[in-house]
């Protein structure tokens, strides 16, 4: 895997996202082994890239294959999402649009609350009080502020870097378990991380700073996994 063969070697990442919210995950995490990123946000020629694949994995290919055919580098893609167990796994690789065109992360918040209220959806663990085990055996700490956990779920992150010269990906994916809660919490990070409380740690990912989300984010396990293999 090369950039004009020199692979990660370069001090310049390509990450193919538009996400502002990723691209301060990815410079936060390359910064650290002494990279800089740019985004698709620093190419506005490059047309918007269709996601029409049906895996997290497919997308991801398909936006580092769109942009590295454009820019003659290799890229480094992220298709990511949340998968609701109580949704049966929606809203998955539509995670996006979830609330149709035009949709920001405030409308599609809005929208999994108003899908997991249409069909009752609540844990029933008590108020402030710990849940005993999970399957791991650790206990999980809730909200204290009287939220209600509504539905154990999980962010995917698959992703792709495509190298243009040699039409070959490297290719690596993480998860991350938390539950929905139905109220916010924390300022920090983007997309659902208000919704997503992580219970082995009895704070939401949006309370955590970016170091700690990095630690142990979908993100962070996808992006781990894929510089161990390079
Ligand atoms: O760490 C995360 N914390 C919270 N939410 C997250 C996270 N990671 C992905 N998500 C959500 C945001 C968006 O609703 C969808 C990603 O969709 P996805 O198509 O991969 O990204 P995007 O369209 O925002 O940017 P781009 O395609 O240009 O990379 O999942
Ligand atoms: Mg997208």
């Amino acid at each position: 895997m090369g950039i004009n063969g020199q692979g990660f070697g370069g001090d310049l990442i390509v990450v193919a996202t538009k996400n502002n919210g990723k691209v301060k995950e990815f410079a936060h995490a390359f910064a650290k082994i002494g990279k800089q990123i740019v985004s698709l946000n620093d190419y506005p020629h490059i047309p918007d890239i269709p996601e029409d694949g049906d895996t997290f994995a497919a997308n991801a290919r398909i936006k580092a294959k769109a942009a590295g055919d454009a820019l003659g580098v290799p890229a480094l893609a992220d298709d990511s999402g949340l998968r609701v167990a109580a949704l049966d796994g929606a809203p998955g690789v539509y995670s996006a649009r979830y609330s149709g065109e035009g949709a920001t992360d405030a409308s599609n918040n809005a929208k999994l609350l108003k899908e997991l209220a249409a069909i009752g959806a609540d844990l029933q663990i008590p108020q402030g009080e710990s849940t005993g085990n999970d399957e791991a055996g650790e206990v999980w700490r809730l909200p204290q502020d009287g939220s209600k956990a509504l539905s154990p779920a999980q962010f995917v992150c698959a992703l792709a870097l495509y190298d243009p010269a040699t039409g070959e990906f490297v290719e690596a994916e993480g998860t991350v378990d938390g539950v929905i809660t139905d109220k916010p919490h924390g300022e920090g990070g983007f997309g659902y991380d208000p919704l997503f409380w992580l219970p082995e740690l009895g704070r939401g990912m949006a309370e955590l700073s970016r170091e700690e989300k990095g630690g142990i984010s979908h993100r962070g396990e996808a992006l781990r996994k894929l510089l161990a293999s390079l």
